[in-house]
């Protein structure tokens, strides 16, 4: 297996802005894993500021930034990008892991999950990619269960992370890496131990349904999902690689579907 070392590379997460968070937890074993520079993206200032001084305090000898950073503003993120690449010279791993799951305000929600991802990982290939200076690289794109299969409560959230694992796998399969010598693949956790923040009845009018059939699932620990992302980053042949991280299976890899139009 060939395989890519995290060590002294540089990484950008997003959505990474709270310690209990999954972004957070994909940023802290980048750095356990001897990452050089990772620089975490959010719109929640004050908690993403303890998340990075959480981060400096555990990690000393790695530049963690906090930057505040909208992942549905087009000059917000590209400002965020410009801003790693100029203090740290490069980079190599982006995660792009920011979401919400509204379904009131549901243009929010494609315009964060979705086209949030979809610019993220653009914006990876214009600052990693080989055809443009890069040095190549890896984008781990963050779905979900729900990107897989479909719940009645939640449809424009479900609908994001379809697109997301859509998006991951053509963009793969688009010469990308031939290209750039970027692999793009996803993580498609189910309910974890941890809810989204703000998840609730304002945000989803059918939430007791959903809390119901939440309630009656197991709950995925963190440690699976770093385990599955550190994986797809380290070992080169995952590329459009969609990983379901299950509580009792961590990295069940899903294969597209087949259909032969004619
Ligand atoms: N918690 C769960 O049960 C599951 C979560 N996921 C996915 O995992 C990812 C992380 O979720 P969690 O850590 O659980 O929730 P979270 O709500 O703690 O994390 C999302 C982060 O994104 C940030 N964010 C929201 N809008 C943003 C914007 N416009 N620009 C930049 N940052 C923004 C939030 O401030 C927050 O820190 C999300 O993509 C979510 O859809 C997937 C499956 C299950
Ligand atoms: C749409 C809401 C967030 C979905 C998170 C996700 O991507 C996948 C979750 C998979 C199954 C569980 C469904 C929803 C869990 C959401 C909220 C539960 C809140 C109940 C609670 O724990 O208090």
């Amino acid at each position: 297996m060939n395989r890519m070392n995290i060590e002294g590379k540089v990484a950008l997460v997003t959505g990474a802005g709270h310690v209990k968070g999954i972004g957070y937890a994909i940023a802290h074993e980048l750095l356990r894993k001897n990452a050089k520079c990772v620089a975490l993206l959010d719109i929640n200032d004050l908690p993403g500021h303890e998340a990075r001084d959480e981060l400096r305090k555990q990690f000393s000898k790695a530049v963690i930034l906090y930057i505040h950073c909208d992942v549905s503003s087009k000059s917000s993120l590209e400002g965020a990008f410009e801003k790693v690449k100029s203090h740290f010279g490069c980079i190599d791993i982006v995660c792009n892991n920011a979401a919400v799951p509204n379904e009131t305000d549901w243009e929010s929600t494609v315009n964060v999950n979705l086209i949030g991802t979809i610019r993220g990982t653009y914006l990876a290939l214009d600052h990693m990619g080989v055809s443009r200076g890069g040095g190549g690289g890896v984008v781990i794109n963050t779905s979900s269960c729900l990107g897989i299969i479909t719940r009645p409560y939640s449809p424009v959230y479900g609908a994001t992370k379809h697109g997301i694992v859509a998006f991951t796998r053509s963009i793969a399969d688009n010469n990308t890496f031939k290209k750039n010598k970027v692999r793009v693949s996803a993580i498609c956790p189910a309910k974890m131990d941890r809810p989204m923040r703000n998840v609730g009845s304002t945000m989803i009018p059918d939430f007791e349904e959903l809390r119901k059939y939440a309630d009656s699932l197991s709950s995925t620990p963190k440690s699976h999902i770093t385990d599955t992302v550190v994986k797809l980053i380290e070992n080169t042949e995952y590329n459009g690689t969609i990983c379901v991280v299950l509580p009792d299976d961590p990295m069940k890899i899903i294969e597209p579907q087949t259909l032969t139009l004619v």
